[in-house]
């Protein structure tokens, strides 16, 4: 009997579940190293955000073939280890939507109404009305940053209580924000019109701190902000200090930058102008039931050999399919999230042009995996191969596909059309010998060049000198080049310039290249 390995609190219904096919081992409170010690005896790992499943654990986990997290974010999970390790990653997108949505409309009334201190006052036994009068929200603006799952759920009732709602979300459409009754606005202009700011978006490199100093002072001063997505979106010295010298009236927040929070944050010294609470979004009976059940179907379907429906990194695919498909797929998404970045979001539609032997396979993979790339931007683990269709069809992206069997340069190869309301963008990749991925054409002009994690890309002017001047700014910010190449279609035309780097670019390096006389555009793309 195959051994699953459960290492947080999960409801007994999911062990139940995982009962049929298992021996189930609830093992909670193992320390790193207790858990590399013990993890080789698994074929399945399942928890929630408690463990912490690292490089190491993974590299211990020689028999282990799913690791299932009951709940969405996977930021407790080396990915990209398992991944390699061919360990598949699976999550529950969904179970714990209206949980999350529910808490953060109780902690915006509860910071409204001063509903905990108020609560706190009566038992310690007073009776002071006067200090806890409150604000209400009905026409009141309410700014929601990410109109996903849980911002949609949260729009829909706060709409509801007859709030205003204003919506800044870069990847999605204004139909589909103006259907839950949002207006879709640039952020600058929510910070400055929102009473009550709510965030749900997921924490990314770029969303890290988006709430800081500068972006505090945009907001009113009588504005509330409520974070129950992650914590490290907000930078909590400078929300202390916002609250602190009344810049903010209110924040109540459910994740920190450190979890646990410290004993000796200065955000539990403030008063009833916080409210916080343990990350407890997703800690409701129904949610936890969900999740539970959600991820122990995926474990036990996959111990019985049958495909999961919420992979994070390996499509549920039949084995033998998979094998021969899974480098195109590889393409497709990395080509995917490619084009999406060069699009800048909105993205309408996608065509997939396939070539070669790729038009003769079966192209609902690649078009699937295309369109997970493509989202993964915005959606990151919450995308998998399994909803991506639908995520796609949801933001109102049409997908066209077409066909060309005839062989040109590589055996396969595969191009994705991007359209966005205001530009067309193109990118082509086929495949090298054992597999290797090679980004071939940008916009149509001919490259050749490896994916790299972080790449700078610069359309310019093909002339004297300009290669030399993006060196030396790069260099100027200590930024290392590992490899560089132009592709242009006539000598002193258009031209592009494909740049793999060492290290992320720092900021301001971005406007630096901007400035230099030839460049027309420039992007960063983290693949
Ligand atoms: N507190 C909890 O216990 C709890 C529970 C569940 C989920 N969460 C967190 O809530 C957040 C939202 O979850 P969800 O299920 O709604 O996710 P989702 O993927 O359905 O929605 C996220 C939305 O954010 C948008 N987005 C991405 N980057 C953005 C950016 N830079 N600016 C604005 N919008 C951006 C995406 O387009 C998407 O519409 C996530 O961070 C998730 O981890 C917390
Ligand atoms: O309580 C949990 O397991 C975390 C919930 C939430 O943050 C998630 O990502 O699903």
């Amino acid at each position: 009997m195959p051994k699953v390995l459960v290492s947080d609190p999960i409801e007994q219904v999911g062990l139940d579940l995982l009962a049929q096919v298992a021996q189930v081992d609830v093992k909670v409170g193992l320390s790193e190293e207790e858990l590399i010690k013990i993890i080789p005896e698994y074929d399945a790992l399942m928890i929630r955000s408690g463990t912490k499943v690292t490089k190491a654990v993974i590299e211990a986990a020689n028999q282990l073939k799913i690791i299932g997290r009951a709940g969405v974010g996977v930021d407790n999970v080396d990915v990209p280890a398992a991944t390699r390790k061919g360990i598949m990653v699976v999550n529950s997108p969904e179970g714990n939507t209206i949980a999350a949505a529910e808490h953060t409309l109780a902690m915006m009334l509860s910071l409204a109404r001063h509903i905990p201190d108020a609560n706190a006052a009566v038992k310690a036994g007073q009776w002071d009305r006067k200090r806890f009068t409150g604000v209400e929200v009905y026409k009141k603006t309410l700014g929601i940053i990410g109109l996903g799952k849980i911002g949609s759920h949260v729009a829909t009732v706060a709409r509801a209580m007859g709030m205003k709602l204003l919506a800044y979300d870069p990847y999605l459409s204004t139909e589909r924000a103006e259907q839950l009754g949002c207006r879709l606005v640039e952020l600058d202009v929510l910070f400055a019109e929102s009473d009550f700011i709510t965030l749900h978006l997921p924490k990314t490199p770029e969303t890290q701190h988006l709430i800081n100093a500068k972006t505090i002072a945009k907001m009113k001063p009588t504005a509330r902000i409520i974070n129950c997505a992650r914590g490290g979106i907000i930078d909590e010295a400078a929300l202390v200090e916002a609250l602190k010298t009344g810049k903010l009236a209110g924040a109540a927040l459910d994740v920190f930058e450190n979890e646990p929070l410290e004993a000796a944050s200065p955000l539990r010294e403030l008063g009833m102008e916080v409210v916080l609470t343990p990350h407890l979004g997703a800690s409701t009976e129904e949610a936890q039931v969900n999740v539970a059940i959600d991820v122990a179907e995926q474990i036990r379907d996959v111990l019985l050999g049958l495909p999961a429906r919420s992979a994070v990194n390996i499509p549920g695919l039949r084995p033998d399919v998979l094998e021969k498909l899974a480098p195109y797929m590889q393409l497709a998404e990395t080509l995917g999230n490619l084009v999406g970045q060069l699009a800048g979001g909105r993205v309408e539609s996608l065509e997939v042009r396939l070539q070669g032997e790729l038009a003769t396979n079966d192209s609902q993979p690649i078009v699937i995996a295309a369109l997970k790339g493509l989202l993964s931007p915005a959606l990151r683990e919450r995308v998998n191969y399994v909803n991506a269709g639908l995520e796609a069809k949801e933001r109102g992206i049409r997908v066209v596909e077409t066909r060309d069997e005839s062989q040109r340069d590589y055996a396969g190869s595969l191009t994705l059309i991007a359209k966005s309301p205001s530009e067309t963008r193109s990118v082509s990749g086929a495949l090298l010998a054992h597999s290797e991925l090679r980004i071939t054409s940008i916009d149509d002009f001919p490259i050749s060049v490896a994916p790299t994690r972080y790449m700078l890309l610069t359309l310019h002017r093909d002339m004297p000198g300009i290669i030399g001047k993006i060196g030396t700014q790069l260099g100027s910010f200590n930024v290392n080049i590992a490899s560089m190449q132009v592709g242009r279609k006539m000598v002193r035309g258009n031209a592009v310039m494909v740049i793999s780097l060492d290290d992320p670019l720092p900021e301001g390096l971005l406007e630096e290249i901007l400035k230099v006389p030839g460049i027309r555009d420039a992007y960063i793309v983290n693949l």
